[in-house]
Order: structure tokens, then C-alpha cells, then sequence
């Protein structure tokens, strides 16, 4: 009988692959591992990350012709490995991967120590003139197995669901799978990264795995159903209902909004999944504190946004990728004109698109307090829709008039929000890319200039600074890139304005190319910025 053992017989390529994982863990901390493989995280990120989680170990596959002697192998190359296991969740990838022709060949796992950390060596038997050969050298050339571990430090729930969220939203980086192993009473999470690299969480305990990634996509791909029955519940006055009549059941709903119960009761059960409602084994409905703004009549309603976003600017999206191939907006597209005029002709949508606007009115709140209105006689709100900041700076300093330059159609609205402050404000019916009210020592231009391309800016730029004194004070208000709000809404000026948001030195370069200089700004809320200017 021939005892001789078949040797491991590393290639001179895996040795290589393991020393150069052995020097990456040697040479990189938990920063530098973090921002190789995630780009789009902020320096302050990672070190909000780092303080949670460290830098654990690099894993490689590697190809020996056997399992025996392996340890010996890697002695001799100067590493000091631990014992050898079974790896069955590699094992399970190569199978999926490979099918048959990984059959029966069991994968070795053993660790290797290196500087505080180690290396993660996974062996696939290779014996020479084996199919697997076929195997081997694919995988050396993908490094599908390959990949860099983090082991989360944080105990409970609470900071690795934030590490989660902060590493796929925040960094890009993709689920790919994972589970509690209970030998080690760790979850294990697998990610893939943008640049296609993978890394692995350790987290302590059990942890609920993340959602597949196909599941993620229909959550996303299906947004407009949550658009929609966002829509319907406003249209029925669902929140008002549900507000002013604690634990409804859904018969006695389906009464109060005229539905049929099974269909109302199908939608609450959608709407509790989205947050909005909950509903308790009684069978009554409750609204929460995200469904709260869908009811009407309060200072912040988003009620008529939920009718604009799930109405007339719904349909138009549809109309998206026309506006991606043609840079023009699908609006005009859809209804035969842009939206101003479109509005203009039908008095319930311009009504809706003003009360719209003046419900995101929450992001003016500090504007009174933000500027210095001492010295100032004369404001003048140039497109001032509905007249909500102008009236919010008049209240708060009684020194001050008012002057409102908007389109015809606009102009009822504002009268009948600033009735308040008749005495001290003008109504100017115009067109401001025609003229603009004079004699103002302040000017605002809220979320005006994000209507228009960059050219229309210039000239409604140039009609401010004709207007103004030299010194006089120009105030712009816009939600401002990069940011995730300020991201889908400059989607929206695309497919349904003809506008853009745009980044803060982009409006500098607008205003400086028109006789202004601008001089700070200051966040607020809902994403937005107020941006100070001054008519050189
Ligand atoms: C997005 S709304 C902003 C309204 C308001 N400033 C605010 O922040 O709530 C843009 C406003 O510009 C007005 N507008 C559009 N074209 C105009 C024009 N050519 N001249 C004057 N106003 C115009 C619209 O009627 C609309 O009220």
C-alpha cells in the first residue's frame, strides 16, 4: 500500500496572492481599507464609521493540489497558521457558482495572524489534471471570493443598523447575502461595492440580514404605487378622517370617504406598510406621525402636494425618458405647454400648484431672523408666488413695506395671503424677465431661478441688478446640490419645469456674470439655502 500523502503544492502565484494580502493588512488601517473600497464616503464618515468597526481581516482562495501538509506550506513561506476547518459557505458559493464540477471537494479555511489582524486563506483542493483546474483559474482571475472584513465593535442593534445604512446609502455599496453563524455567535453580512469589490460585516450576535437586493429594487421600481395611494388617501381625506375620529374601524371609514370597504381596507394595509396608518387586531386605523401632514387645514400640509405629485406632475413623469434623450421638459410634452401657462389656463391647478408651493413655506421660518432688515425700507419679492416669505418678513419687522412682482394668475393668491398687510404691500402684475419693480434696498428670488436654464437666469438676473442700487441686497433662496432632496427634485425641474437645481458656486458664477457679488449663505430647512448677494 503507497501511504505517501499528496503535498499542498501552492503555486508560486497563490503564494504571491497570500503574501500580498498578508501586506495589505499589514499597511492599511480601518480608514484607508474604508475609503478604498467606498469613494463616496466623506473623511468624517469614515471616521464616524471607524469609531464602530475596525479593519479585521483580508480573505483570499487560493488552489493547493491537497489539504494535507498546507499548514507546513505556509510555515515554510514565514506565516504562523492555525489549525484547518471546513469553510461550507464557500464551499456553498463555488457550487452555485461551478455546479458540478465543484462536486464533492471540500474548502479548507485557516487563519493566518498578521499585525493585530490576519489573513483568511480559503483552499480549494486542486490535484493536478483535475476539471477543478478550469475553476481554479477563473477565480484567480474574477477574485470572486476575495474580499476585506470589518468586525463591528458597537454591542446591540441600534449602531449597526446606522453602519448598515450609512455603508449602502451613503456609500453605494450593495447587499450580497450573509447569515448568523452560531458556532462564533456572529452574523456575517456580504456586501459587493460599486468598483466590484466585496467586504464582509462582522457583527455581533444576531442580527436581521438585509433585505435582497431584487427586493430593494421592486421597493424602488414601485414607487409609484406609494405615489399613488399617497394621492388616493389625500384625495379621500383619509388623515382628516382618521384625525378627527381616533380608532376608526374600516366599515365605518369606508362610510366617512364613500369606498368600498374591502378596496379601503386593502389600501390601509398598503398605506401601513408605508408608514402612514397603523392598524391594531381591533381592526381600527390610526394615522402616525408621517401620515400627519396629509391632513388639511394645518400650517405644514402637504396635502396639496400629494394631489400635484400624484396628479398632473404624475402624469408627466411618465414622460421621463423623453426628457433624458431631448433635455426637454416632458410637461409640454404631455399638456402642450410649460406648466406656468398650462396653470395659467387652469385656475384649480394653479390654485393647487400655489397652495403646493407655500406647503415647503417651513423652509422660510428663519429668514426673518437670518438678515439683517435694519436700514431697509423696501423689500421686493420678484416671482413671489403666493407671497408666504414675503409675508413672514413684513410680520416679523413692522418697519418694512412690500412690493410683489408675479404673473396675473398668481397675483390672487398673494392678495388674499398678505390681506393681513394691505396697507404695506404693493401688487406689481409683470414679467420678470421683461422688468422688475425699482426703487427695493432688498430683493428676494425664492426657489425662482431653479425654473429656468442657466441663459433665462442671466437675463431675470440682469432685470434684478437694472433695478437695483448699487448696494442693495439680493436674496436667493434654492435647495442647493449635491444633496439626496436637492438630487430628485433638479430630476423634477428636469422632466417637468425645464429648470435645474443646481450647487451653490454654480449661482455664484450666475451672479457674478451679472453685476452681483455673493457674499455668504446659510442652510435651511428642508434642504434649502439662502444665498446673500450684493448689486456692485
Ligand atoms: C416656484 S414658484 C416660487 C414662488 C415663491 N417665490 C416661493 O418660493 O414660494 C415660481 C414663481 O415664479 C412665477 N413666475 C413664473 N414666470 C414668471 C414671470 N415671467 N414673471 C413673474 N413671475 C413668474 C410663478 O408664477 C411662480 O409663482
Amino acid at each position: 500500500m503507497n501511504l505517501s500523502v499528496v503535498q499542498a503544492c501552492l503555486t508560486e502565484t497563490d503564494l504571491t496572492r497570500i503574501r500580498r494580502a498578508a501586506e495589505h493588512v499589514r499597511d492599511h488601517d480601518t480608514d484607508q481599507v474604508l475609503a478604498g473600497l467606498l469613494p463616496g464616503l466623506t473623511a468624517d464618515e469614515r471616521t464616524d464609521a471607524a469609531r464602530h468597526l475596525g479593519y479585521d481581516h483580508t480573505a483570499v482562495l487560493v488552489f493547493p493540489a491537497s489539504l494535507d501538509g498546507l499548514r507546513d506550506e505556509l510555515r515554510g513561506a514565514g506565516l504562523d497558521p492555525g489549525p484547518v476547518a471546513p469553510s461550507v459557505v464557500v464551499r456553498g458559493r463555488l457550487a452555485r457558482r461551478y455546479g458540478a464540477a465543484v462536486g464533492d471537494s471540500p474548502v479548507g479555511i485557516v487563519h493566518v495572524p498578521v499585525a493585530g489582524r490576519s489573513v483568511e486563506i480559503f483552499a480549494l483542493p486542486v490535484p493536478p489534471g483535475s476539471p477543478l483546474e478550469a475553476v481554479a483559474a477563473d477565480e484567480r482571475a474574477t477574485e470572486h471570493e476575495s474580499h476585506h472584513a470589518f468586525a463591528v465593535t458597537a454591542p446591540g442593534r441600534v449602531i449597526p443598523a446606522g453602519l448598515r445604512t450609512l455603508l449602502t446609502e451613503r456609500g453605494g455599496a450593495v447587499p450580497d447575502g450573509g447569515g448568523y453563524n452560531n458556532h462564533e455567535n456572529v452574523t456575517v453580512l456580504y456586501f459587493r461595492t460599486a468598483g466590484h469589490l466585496r467586504f464582509e460585516l462582522r457583527l455581533p450576535g444576531r442580527q436581521e440580514p438585509l433585505p435582497d437586493p431584487a427586493l430593494a429594487l421592486l421597493r424602488v421600481m414601485t414607487g409609484a404605487w406609494a405615489t399613488q395611494a399617497v394621492r388616493t388617501m389625500a384625495e379621500l381625506g383619509i388623515a382628516d378622517h382618521l384625525a378627527g375620529h381616533p380608532a376608526l374601524d374600516t366599515t365605518a371609514l369606508a362610510t366617512l370617504t364613500d369606498t368600498d370597504p374591502d378596496a379601503l381596507q386593502r389600501l390601509l394595509r398598503y398605506l401601513a406598510t408605508l408608514g402612514l396608518v397603523t392598524s391594531s387586531p381591533d381592526g381600527t386605523h390610526r394615522l402616525t406621525a408621517l401620515g400627519e401632514p396629509l391632513r388639511t387645514g394645518t400650517e405644514h400640509s402637504l396635502h396639496p402636494l400629494a394631489l400635484l405629485y400624484g396628479g398632473p406632475f404624475y402624469d408627466s413623469f411618465a414622460g421621463l425618458p423623453y426628457a433624458v434623450s431631448t433635455g426637454q421638459e416632458a410637461f409640454a410634452q404631455r399638456f402642450g405647454k410649460h406648466h406656468f401657462r398650462h396653470f395659467a389656463e387652469h385656475p384649480e391647478l394653479g390654485d393647487l400648484f400655489h397652495r403646493s408651493m407655500a406647503a415647503s413655506a417651513e423652509m422660510f421660518t428663519p429668514v426673518p431672523d437670518l438678515v439683517d432688515f435694519s436700514g431697509v425700507r423696501r423689500v421686493v419679492d420678484v416671482g413671489g408666488g403666493n407671497g408666504a416669505l414675503l409675508g413672514r418678513v413684513l410680520r416679523a419687522h413692522g418697519h418694512l413695506d412690500g412690493v410683489l412682482l408675479e404673473r396675473p394668475e398668481a397675483l390672487a393668491a398673494a392678495r388674499s395671503h398678505l390681506a393681513d398687510l394691505a396697507g404695506r404691500c404693493t401688487f406689481v402684475e409683470g414679467d420678470f424677465t421683461d422688468s422688475v419693480p425699482a426703487d427695493g434696498d432688498v430683493y428676494l428670488l425664492s426657489r425662482v431661478l431653479h425654473d429656468w436654464d442657466d441663459e433665462r437666469c442671466l437675463t431675470i438676473l440682469r432685470r434684478c441688478a437694472a433695478a437695483m442700487r448699487e448696494g442693495s441686497r439680493l436674496l436667493v433662496v434654492e435647495r442647493l446640490l449635491p444633496g439626496d432632496t436637492a438630487a430628485a427634485w433638479d430630476i423634477h425641474m428636469l422632466c417637468n419645469v425645464g429648470g435645474r437645481e443646481r450647487e451653490e458656486a454654480h449661482y455664484g458664477r450666475l451672479l457674478t456674470e451679472t453685476g452681483f457679488k455673493p457674499t455668504s449663505s446659510h442652510p435651511l430647512p428642508l434642504g434649502a439655502a439662502l444665498l446673500h448677494a450684493v448689486r456692485l
